[in-house]
Formats: structure tokens, C-alpha cells, sequence
């Protein structure tokens, strides 16, 4: 249902500058307040696809286009990420002959690709005879290729690996851009020469990952800006979220925007996500130096959460937050025993069961729990599960299908040698399988693939990989084959590194076989898994983004707490117990009963989004704030809080835990507590 513009709205709306910028809070009316641009623009009779409506990732898109629809935009206006809509313009390159669109690769291959540019660095400095105390053997250290890959990912973003290419790079930019970075030469070396393997002459891409399409797309038209002609042009752009906004985006949009009109919003407590290049400075500085004439509006004061909010996060971020009239939040305080297992989840469960039952207009579907992270949510939702209270995990998978989780399954099904719960459930084998390979090795060549292990195979020609899948969908048992006969096979082509993972992982499972009469429960397996493998190297080995191998880590220390949980069950028993568990999951993710379950999410995923009632939990050292990034953090918490309509809990430990309350909620939530209204 449309709303009535608030005086603030209005004045926007009312604006005919050709730069409007947005200076915002949480739940002010960033998101409507772009929807209503757009809906207005139309009703004066500019055509729905002149208008191109902008953000920074997957979930903001999605909120634009429920706005869009709520305030009765009409359809056919293009929505679309920053990515997608350069991906949009290659393509359209593509079509007029003026680019081949090279493949696109996965995480683990711009691994392997760094390692290989390491080791070219290194060979040059071998043939020069240059003497040097850099590490180039980044391909034993998952932690150096992690942070390469983020230096490469933040320099892409920057606009700085265009430079790579300038004639006097390795005299003066290498040192120059290594001093700017305070990175050393030689890390900057293998960028470098990483991205020279990617383009390999002027314009010519020999593959592209995601974090590519913007930076390269800008680079052509740096290169050949006739070909600007040949791209669509919108009459208005309207970006949400623009504090998300880093050079490369900054710079494609200001190319693409022409005569048109340009109308972004954000609100600067919400970057939290750095890794991508987000810099203050484009969405603040850098636009308005760009864009003097540029009009200024402000939405300031919350159209979703009330002073008690408003205040809390007024202290968190030190700026000055504030709610229209009427509206009130109410603060709860949720306490919990840190060192007892389960008790923040019994807490949580115990305060939603109080919600949902204080009054019947309620639904599951009005309350959310967001967590920092993935891992976080596995004691949730089992305390969810045994309490029957229905729920789904939004824009996250429940912790039963995480491939860190479906591969530690995957090998108490192989120790066990019991696969009865994977007969018929080919969903379940798909991710499992697929898990076991991301975490072990897959050859990636099919055609050595079916010398070896598919001879006889009258299947149509699939990759590896289905065919593997086929195969274990069909006899589950299969799975011992699988690992011992594919996945843990040395081959020619494999790294150092890859043989002695693939060595590490076929020891691990033929002693825990072995021995298993010794190991008769699945905590002891698990226990005795990561005795053996080094699992957050293993992890890393299959996750690319360093924090996305923390989560995975973390999660299977929660998981083999779970198992011990289960005292002595039996192996079977546990895996019979999680398929009944998964199987309450999977009935309960019908759309139609959305509104009968409870929403588990994220930060991350619920930014952008609001429900009446918000539960936070785990608001501890070392669980939030999670990294020595405070400033970071903050905005993580800010974001979090301000999701809320009606009611705010905030779970922290009792007062005899006083030592391990987050830094970041006490003396925030703490000093200003109480709440609006009684309650
Ligand atoms: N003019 C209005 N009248 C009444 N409610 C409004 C109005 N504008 C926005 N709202 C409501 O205010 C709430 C916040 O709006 P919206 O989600 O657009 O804010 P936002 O600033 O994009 O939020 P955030 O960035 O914190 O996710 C929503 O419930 C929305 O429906």
C-alpha cells in the first residue's frame, strides 16, 4: 500500500535537480522514498524502462523491488545490482562485436590462478637474481592466499589494477601503489602479473569472476569511449544504498549517467561490509566534489523504531538518531549463563514463545532472530526444533545443509559405512557430494575423469561431478567410492599442496574405519576428525572469503558440540536424528506457511528489512563484536538494532558474566535502557 510522503519525502519528490543526494538514517524512508521517485517520475510519463533503479547486492535489489510494488510503481522499470548491470552492458558489447565475453570462474580457480602468479613472480625474480626474503610459496599458506585475493578484490575496486597495464608501472606505480597500501612490492607483483595472465593484451579478458564485470566494463570504456554509444542510457538512475558505493561503481555510474538524472540515498552508519571497497569517500566527498550543483536532502528521523532506539544507537554511532512522534519500541534484556551450552538459545526460545503468546495478533512470522553470523544460528535452531516453533532461515541455509556441515556428515556416513538416511533424499546427496568434493578435491578435467571411473557409463556425457552425484543418488553407499576412489586419488595434475590434502584426508578416514569400534558416537568421530586435519586450512581450502572460513569453522565446532550433546546416541541415531530434524526444515519451507514461522537470519541478510519484534542474540566477547574492527562492528550492531518496530531483546550474559559483555551494547543498551511505553 502506497504511503503518504512525510514533509521531508515531499521535498524530495518535489525536487527537479539533476543530482539529488540523500543523507539518511535507519528506517527513515530510503528505500520507499526511491520507489516513490520512480512511481512519480512514470506518472508524469517517463517510460518504465528510462529508469534504471540501482544497489550494491542481492538482497538490497530485492528490497527495492518490493518497494517499487508497494508504492505502485508500475512494472517494467529495470532493478538490478551494480554487477549485474554491468554484466548487462558487456553483454550488449558482446552483441555489437566489440568484445569476446570470456568465461567466468569460481572462487577455488582464482586460487589456483594466484598461486600460479605467485610462482611466475617468483621465477623472475629467480632468473634476475634478485635476492629477496618474500614468501613466495603462498600455495602452503590458505591465510596469504586469502589475503591476496582480498588485496586483488580491494584493488579491483579501487580501479588500481588498471594501472598494472601503464608503460611505466614497475618503475614508478609498483612502489608508488605499495607505499599507498603500506603492502609490500611484491604482493603487488603478483597482482599484478595475475591480472596480466587475465588480460592477457589490452581489452581482452581471458576469464572473469564476479568482482570483475564493474572494473572491467569501465576499463573498455576508458579504452574505447565510442563504445559508450552503443550502451542504453537511463533518463534516471536511482541508487539505493549508496553508501555501499566504491570507484569502480562510482566511476561506471557517473560514465553511464549522461544527461540523465541522478537521485541516490544512504546513510553512513550502514557499511558493513568493507571487503568490497566501500569507501566513505565516494558516497560522500568524492560525489558532491564531482557533482557540485548536486541538490542535498535529509531523512532524518526514523520512520520505524522509537526514542529508546533511537537513543541506544545514537551513543553506538555518535550521531544524532532520531524517531518521528508516536512510535514506540520497547527494550528487553535477555540473560543468559555464557558458559552453560544452550542457554542463550533457551533464552531466546523462551522470549519468543513470550511474544508470540502475549497477544494474538502475533505471528512467528513478526518476530526475527539475527544473528552476527551463519554459525551462530545451530544452537537456535535445535532449541527452536525440540520447542515445535515453526521457522525459516532467510537468505541463509539452516546449519544441517552448509557444505562445512554436509561434508563432516558426509564422513560419519563413511566411517559408519550406515546410509539408510540418504536413500531417496537426492537433494541432500547433491549437496553432500558436492561438499565432499569443494572440501577434498575434484578433478576438473571430465574426460580423465571417465578414463578412469566411467568406462562403462551409458549416461550422457555429464561433468565429474553429476556424474558422481547420479551415481550416489542411485546407491548411497556409493559414497565410500566416491571419496576413496575419486576424490582422494592422486593425480598428475595436482598441486604439492593437493596431494598431500588428498593423502591427509584418505589416512584420516581409512584409521577412523579402522578404529571405529573405539569411536562408537559421533562427537568421538568428529572430535578425532579435527584432531587429525587441520580444519581451518582445510576449510579455507574450499571457502575463498577468509571470514566465510571462520563462519565454517566455527560452525562445525558448534555442530561437535551438538553431538556431544547427544551423549551416547550412536552413530546412526545421530544421523537418523538429523535427517528427522532436516526433514521439519524441509516441510516447514512451503511459502504459503510463511507466516506461521519464525524468521532466523542475519546482519548481513537483514539489512534493508524490518519486523515488529527483534531478538538478538549472543552479545559477547568474541561473538559480537567478532573482530578487532570496532568501527565495523558498530555498524553491524547498528544495522541490527534498528530492524526492529516493537520490541528490541538483546540477549548478553547474567550479571556474574559481566566480564565477557560485549564492549559495543554495554554502556550503549545498558546506560540508555528501559524501553517507550510499559512492558
Ligand atoms: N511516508 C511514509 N509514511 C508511513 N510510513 C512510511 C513512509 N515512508 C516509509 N515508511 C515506512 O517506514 C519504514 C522504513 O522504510 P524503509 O524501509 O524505506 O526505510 P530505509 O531507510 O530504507 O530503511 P533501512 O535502510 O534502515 O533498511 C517502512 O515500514 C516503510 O513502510
Amino acid at each position: 500500500m502506497a504511503h503518504t510522503p512525510s514533509t521531508e519525502q515531499a521535498d524530495i519528490l518535489n525536487s527537479r535537480a539533476n543530482v539529488v543526494h540523500i543523507d539518511a538514517v535507519a528506517g527513515s524512508g530510503k528505500t520507499t522514498t526511491m520507489a516513490m521517485v520512480a512511481r512519480d517520475a512514470c506518472a508524469r510519463g517517463l517510460a518504465p524502462a528510462a529508469i534504471a533503479c540501482l544497489a550494491f547486492s542481492a538482497g538490497a535489489r530485492k528490497r527495492f523491488v518490493q518497494k517499487l510494488a508497494e508504492e505502485g510503481a508500475p512494472s517494467g522499470i529495470i532493478v538490478s545490482t551494480v554487477a549485474d548491470y554491468a554484466l548487462r552492458h558487456l553483454g550488449k558489447l558482446k552483441a555489437v562485436g566489440m568484445l569476446d565475453l570470456p568465461p567466468r570462474i569460481t572462487g577455488r580457480e582464482m586460487r589456483e590462478r594466484i598461486v600460479q602468479a605467485a610462482e611466475q613472480v617468483w621465477e623472475r625474480y629467480e632468473r634476475a637474481g634478485i635476492a629477496t626474503d618474500f614468501d613466495f610459496g603462498i600455495e602452503h599458506s590458505t591465510d596469504r592466499i586469502d589475503h591476496l585475493l582480498q588485496v586483488l578484490r580491494q584493488l579491483k575496486a579501487a580501479l588500481k589494477t588498471h594501472q598494472f597495464a601503464e608503460e611505466d608501472f614497475r618503475s614508478v606505480g609498483l612502489h608508488e601503489m605499495s607505499e599507498a597500501h603500506d603492502l609490500p612490492v611484491q604482493l603487488i607483483e603478483i597482482c599484478a602479473e595475475y591480472e596480466r595472465l587475465r588480460e592477457p593484451s589490452p581489452g581482452e579478458f581471458a576469464w572473469q569472476a564476479d568482482d570483475d564485470f564493474v572494473p572491467d566494463l569501465v576499463r573498455l570504456l576508458a579504452m574505447y569511449p565510442a563504445a559508450l554509444d552503443h550502451l542504453w542510457h537511463a533518463a534516471l538512475y536511482l541508487v539505493d544504498e549508496w553508501h555501499d558505493v566504491n570507484a569502480a561503481e562510482f566511476q561506471l555510474i557517473t560514465l553511464l549517467k549522461r544527461r540523465g538524472r541522478l537521485v541516490v540515498v544512504g546513510d553512513r552508519d550502514q557499511v558493513i561490509d568493507e571487503a568490497r571497497g566501500a569507501e566513505l569517500r565516494f558516497s560522500t566527498d568524492t560525489f558532491l566534489a564531482a557533482y557540485p550543483d548536486a541538490v542535498r536532502f535529509p531523512l532524518r528521523r526514523s520512520r520505524r523504531f522509537g526514542p529508546s532506539v533511537s537513543r541506544a544507537v545514537s551513543r553506538l554511532t555518535s550521531r544524532q538518531v532520531e524517531s518521528i512522534e508516536g512510535l514506540h519500541t520497547v527494550q528487553h534484556k535477555l540473560r543468559y549463563a555464557p558458559l552453560v551450552a544452550g542457554s542463550c538459545a533457551a533464552a531466546v526460545v523462551a522470549h519468543v514463545k513470550k511474544v508470540h503468546e502475549a497477544e494474538q495478533s502475533v505471528q512467528l512470522s513478526d518476530i526475527a532472530v539475527i544473528t552476527r553470523d551463519d554459525d551462530q544460528s545451530i544452537d537456535i535452531e535445535n532449541a527452536l526444533i525440540d520447542a515445535r516453533i515453526p521457522y525459516r532461515c532467510e537468505e541463509v541455509v539452516s546449519y544441517l545443509l552448509r557444505p562445512e556441515i554436509l561434508f563432516m556428515r558426509a564422513l560419519l556416513h563413511i566411517v559408519s559405512g550406515r546410509y539408510e538416511t540418504l536413500e531417496k533424499d537426492a537433494a541432500t546427496v547433491q549437496s553432500m557430494v558436492t561438499a565432499l568434493a569443494a572440501f577434498v578435491s575434484m578433478p576438473a578435467d571430465p574426460q580423465q575423469f571417465e578414463n578412469d571411473y566411467m568406462k562403462t557409463s551409458r549416461a550422457p556425457r555429464k561433468t565429474p561431478l553429476e556424474e558422481a552425484i547420479v551415481s550416489v543418488q542411485g546407491a548411497p553407499s556409493a559414497l565410500r567410492w566416491f571419496f576413496e576412489g575419486i576424490v582422494t586419488v592422486q593425480r598428475e595434475t595436482d598441486s604439492q599442496l593437493t596431494r598431500n590434502w588428498k593423502a591427509r584426508f584418505a589416512v584420516c578416514i581409512e584409521e577412523l574405519t579402522a578404529n571405529s569400534a573405539s569411536l562408537p558416537t559421533a562427537a568421538s568421530v568428529l572430535q578425532a576428525v579435527q584432531r587429525m586435519v587441520d580444519l581451518p586450512a582445510a576449510v579455507g581450502r574450499a571457502m575463498p572469503r577468509r571470514s566465510e572460513a571462520d563462519t565454517a569453522v566455527r560452525s562445525i565446532r558448534s555442530f561437535t558440540q551438538f553431538a556431544e550433546a547427544c551423549g551416547t546416541m550412536s552413530i546412526a541415531d545421530f544421523l537418523a536424528e538429523l535427517h528427522a530434524r532436516q526433514r521439519r526444515l524441509s516441510a516447514r519451507t512451503d511459502a504459503q506457511r510463511h507466516r506461521a514461522q519464525l524468521v532466523l537470519t542475519t546482519v548481513r541478510a537483514a539489512k534493508g528489512q524490518e519486523w515488529d519484534h527483534v531478538i538478538l542474540p549472543y552479545l559477547q566477547r568474541g561473538e559480537f563484536p567478532r573482530t578487532p574492527n570496532l568501527a565495523e562492528e558498530k555498524r553491524f550492531l547498528y544495522v541490527a538494532m534498528t530492524r526492529a518496530r516493537a520490541s528490541l531483546a538483546l540477549a548478553e550474559p547474567d550479571d556474574s558474566h559481566r566480564e565477557l559483555w560485549s564492549s559495543l551494547l554495554h554502556g550503549v543498551a545498558a546506560r540508555t535502557g528501559g524501553s517507550d511505553s510499559a512492558g
